[in-house]
């Protein structure tokens, strides 16, 4: 299956650009790549850029395609589907879990949903952790065209399996964790020693 690490945002609340920030030594992304690709199920993966960020994000050796949207994360989960079945993860996810990948991916397979969302007990879903259709697509490109560009939403209308991630082991619920502000970096770097 596709790995998509979407890479299209403006990291707004992060005043610049937190997906090439170095940590480490590396770039922010460069976990996420590289965890993702580490997946027993995931063959390729692709960087889903704006057209803005999508040159200097190339320099890191991935194929890179450019959502000319701009309208969000739906954006980018539309542009990745252009490709075909993905699993898609945001770019500042640096600790997802290659196991859970997987685990997710098998469950989509057998599912035959359009997709396959993790869901915490109170309702709250992780669609930037989530293991999509192509045929989902469609489904977007209706709601986009109407002016909504909710991906929760989407996903609620949609015939789709969820993941209870209330038991799932807390090393892999982890992996939901993404770094928004400066402020999250501590929190990653104390996470990463652990
Ligand atoms: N392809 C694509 N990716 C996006 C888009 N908007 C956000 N993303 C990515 O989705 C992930 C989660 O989004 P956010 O946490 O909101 O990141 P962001 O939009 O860069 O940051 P803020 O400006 O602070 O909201 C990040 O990896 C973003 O790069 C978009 O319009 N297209
Ligand atoms: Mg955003």
């Amino acid at each position: 299956m596709l790995g998509a690490v979407l890479a299209g945002g403006r990291s707004k609340r992060f005043w610049g650009d937190k997906l090439l920030f170095r940590i480490g030594g590396r770039p922010l992304i460069s976990y996420t790549l590289e965890r993702i690709e580490s997946a027993s199920l995931i063959e390729e993966v692709v960087i889903v850029a704006s057209a803005d960020n999508a040159g200097r994000l190339r320099s890191l050796g991935y194929e890179v395609v450019v959502d000319e949207l701009s309208i969000g994360p739906i954006g980018g989960v539309y542009t990745a589907l252009g490709l075909g079945d993905a699993f898609v993860v945001a770019g500042d996810m640096p600790l997802i879990v290659p196991e859970f990948v997987d685990l997710m991916i098998q469950k989509f397979l057998g599912s035959e949903k359009l997709a396959c969302v993790p869901r915490w007990t109170n309702g709250y879903l992780e669609p930037l952790h989530a293991a999509y259709s192509k045929a989902f697509r469609r489904v977007l490109e209706e709601r986009i065209r109407s002016g909504d560009y909710s991906l929760n939403g989407a996903i609620r209308s949609a015939d789709v399996c969820y993941l209870n991630v209330e038991k799932l082991p807390s090393l892999w619920k982890e992996g939901f964790f993404n770094v928004n502000r400066r402020s999250d970096l501590r929190k990653l770097l104390e996470r990463k020693s652990e």
